[in-house]
């Protein structure tokens, strides 16, 4: 690959590097002036090119990477010597792999102008969105896996002004590329079928007709010979067939999907307020870690403390540690969630473990092939499927030719169907897989105790005794939420030296408790913030109560009372539309969803909403509810009643 930099003589000059010495770098989107006006690698070469108008976005591009610490970077005007038939073809099939491999990803906008904008619309709030919306970027073909591939892409105006990324600005790309949500936000491409992502293509246009289905290699994982010349119609003949023979295989994948755990980490990361590296980095100089990952009879480390110790968001960075450590080892890794029906059973979590393995690892398809190809679907949900399932499993651990290092579960005591089934599992595949080394996380349960009692080659790494480090990257944590909260409520320096004082010295260690009280001040009017701070008690249970006992005041305790009964003893999280009719039957209320969106809103330290679902915030407080007798199951005509006062 070709990269630009800044050359000492103020202008650009290229250095080509191997495969496997790319230095980070940050790669230019764009669309592409007429080919006069372009940078070309020639330019570059001879040191030419200054005065031409496509070099303001080279500029751009370079200033930008230097900002985010980037030396180099990448543009397709200027890195591919377009002259070599061989050297265009080989780019063409790689440039999927570069933009996915980027640091940063760059759209530059030459048609979007906040400057333009204000002067002919003073009165306008949103200065850019109407021009965003109408530009040339979406309409290009390339452009469509140069939004999809980066893990990180930014978009700027032509002034060189950030206008947001693509997780900031989903929904309004949404809006006007119809692309799914969940493929915006990083999710595998892999998990969409043939015919949407062709649907995101359809309207698009190249200036070569063969690029409306070279620029969809990449989208599909695969690759084929350029050959310019032979027309728009053969291209897309030879592009099916590529993606026909690839399918069926996809299928076999496809059936064992429940959930992307990939997918998971990152909601669950975003959920939970971004992963705070300085929160978990403890763990990495801990002996126990240590001496799990260095000795190499040591197989399981098993994670184990109180409930809002930290264990979760600490299995999600050491899923990034790991993968930083050993790039070229595969990791697959699911996180179990009691609220969701997806993912708190042992079926879900063999088939999400597997779906990660074989997503990374294709080759290993043939292992689910040579089940699944006489049965089909049906097969993953007839009473044997945990069996055939876990034969799969146990033949793909024993490949010899696995890839997969590291095994992590999440959560084990919030898979509440089956739990022994996959305790069992992991017991007795432990022995059989040698080179896989596995992580598992619970909180401090006697019958999980029982089960990994017997595993010699485990290692405990218990959060309680490891209490300095726990409370060390707690009270990182305190001031950083705390910047956080100063800055958008922007508090005076006594307001913030005291909610920091307050929650340090309350905070018992446990940082759900700091989440759940930083949660509650940013909805409480600034004034009215240390005031309020000594009401919040420093233990969790008692912090529950506390927020029982404030629910209880207020004017809707009523109603927030038969909806939190509601959420706590229904099975699965409750969406907005089927809590109206449940709330409804139980007081004859308004079914109206955006009212229950704010009553909700008044259940704040228990529930939270995303899309149109309601969830506890965290299980301890579902537990809380069901656990300490607040909830009545002998209530009135099979109502739950919370009792509030
Ligand atoms: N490294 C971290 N970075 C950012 N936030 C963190 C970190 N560790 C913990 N937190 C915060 O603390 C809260 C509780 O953490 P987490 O859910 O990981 O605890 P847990 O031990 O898994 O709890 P439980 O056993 O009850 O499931 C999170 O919601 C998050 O807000």
């Amino acid at each position: 690959m070709r990269l630009l930099r800044h050359s000492e003589t103020g202008y650009f000059s290229l250095t080509q590097f191997p495969d496997n010495a790319i230095p980070p770098y940050a790669i230019l989107s764009h669309t592409w002036g007429a080919d006069t006006e372009e940078v070309t690698f020639d330019d570059i070469t001879n040191g030419k090119g200054k005065d031409k108008p496509g070099c303001e976005k080279i500029y751009f591009c370079g200033e930008q990477a230097a900002r985010d610490k980037l030396d180099y970077f990448w543009i397709d005007t200027c890195c591919i010597n377009k002259s070599s038939d061989a050297e265009l073809s080989e780019s063409i099939n790689s440039m999927f792999r570069w933009y996915q491999c980027a640091k940063r990803c760059y759209v530059y906008l030459s048609d979007v102008s906040e400057v333009e904008q204000k002067r002919l619309d003073k009165e306008a709030k949103s200065t850019w969105e109407g021009a965003f919306q109408q530009s040339r970027w979406w309409t290009r073909g390339w452009t469509l896996q140069e939004l999809l591939a980066p893990t990180s892409v930014q978009f700027f105006s032509k002034e060189g002004k950030y206008l947001g990324d693509r997780q900031s600005l989903a929904e309004l790309i949404q809006k006007i590329t119809g692309i799914n949500i969940l493929a915006l936000q990083g999710s595998a491409l892999s998990n969409f079928e043939t015919s949407i992502k062709l649907k995101w293509a359809k309207n698009r246009q190249t200036t070569r007709e063969e690029d409306l289905s070279y620029s969809l290699l990449g989208i599909f994982g695969i690759s084929m010979p350029v050959i310019y010349g032979e027309g728009k119609q053969n291209a897309m003949r030879r592009l099916m067939r590529e993606i026909d023979q690839y399918e069926p295989d996809e299928i076999y994948v496809r059936n064992l999907y429940i959930t992307d755990p990939r997918d998971d980490k990152m909601r669950i990361e975003y959920v939970k307020g971004g992963l705070l590296e300085d929160s978990y980095r403890w763990v990495l100089q801990n002996s126990d870690f240590q001496r799990w990952q260095d000795d190499r009879q040591c197989q399981l480390l098993w994670i184990k403390g109180d409930p809002g110790k930290g264990k979760t968001m600490l299995l999600c960075g050491l899923v990034n540690e790991l993968k930083s450590m050993d790039k070229t080892a595969l990791i697959s890794y699911f996180f179990c969630q009691h609220t969701d029906a997806r993912l708190n059973n042992a079926m879900s979590v063999l088939q999400g473990l597997l779906y990660m393995i074989i997503r990374q690892q294709p080759s290993l398809v043939s292992h689910l092939r040579r089940i699944y190809q006489f049965t089909g679907q049906r097969h993953f949900n007839d009473v044997n499927a945990w069996f055939s399932l876990s034969e799969i499993f146990t033949d793909i651990l024993q490949d010899p030719t696995l890839e997969c290092r590291y095994v992590i579960i999440d959560a084990v005591n919030e898979c509440v169907v089956d739990l022994p089934k996959l305790l069992y599992f992991v017991v007795q595949k432990l022995p059989q897989s040698s080179q896989v080394k596995w992580i598992v996380s619970s909180r401090n349960l006697w019958y999980i105790e029982e089960w990994l009692e017997g595993v010699d080659t485990k290692v405990i790494l218990d959060l309680e005794r490891n209490a300095e480090s726990v409370s060390m990257a707690v009270s990182k944590f305190i001031q950083h939420r705390v910047l956080q909260l100063a800055c958008k409520k922007k508090y005076n320096n006594k307001t913030r030296d005291d909610v920091l004082d307050y929650l340090s010295t309350h905070a018992n260690d446990t940082f759900l408790w700091v989440a759940l009280v930083c949660k509650n001040l940013e909805s409480i009017p600034r004034w009215k913030t240390l005031q309020n701070l000594n009401a919040f008690p420093p233990d969790l249970i008692e912090f529950y109560e506390a927020n029982i006992a404030w629910i209880g005041m207020s004017d809707n305790a009523d109603l927030c009372r038969r909806i939190l009964s509601t959420v706590a003893i229904v099975y699965r999280p409750v969406r907005l539309e089927e809590l109206s009719s449940l709330v409804g039957t139980l007081g004859g209320m308004t079914d109206e969803v955006e009212s229950l969106r704010e009553i909700i809103g008044l259940c704040g330290s228990f529930l939270s909403i995303r899309g149109d679902t309601i969830y506890f915030v965290h299980q301890s407080a579902k537990d809380f509810l069901l656990m300490s007798g607040l909830t009545d199951p002998e209530g009135k005509g099979g109502e739950t009643a919370l009792i509030v006062n």
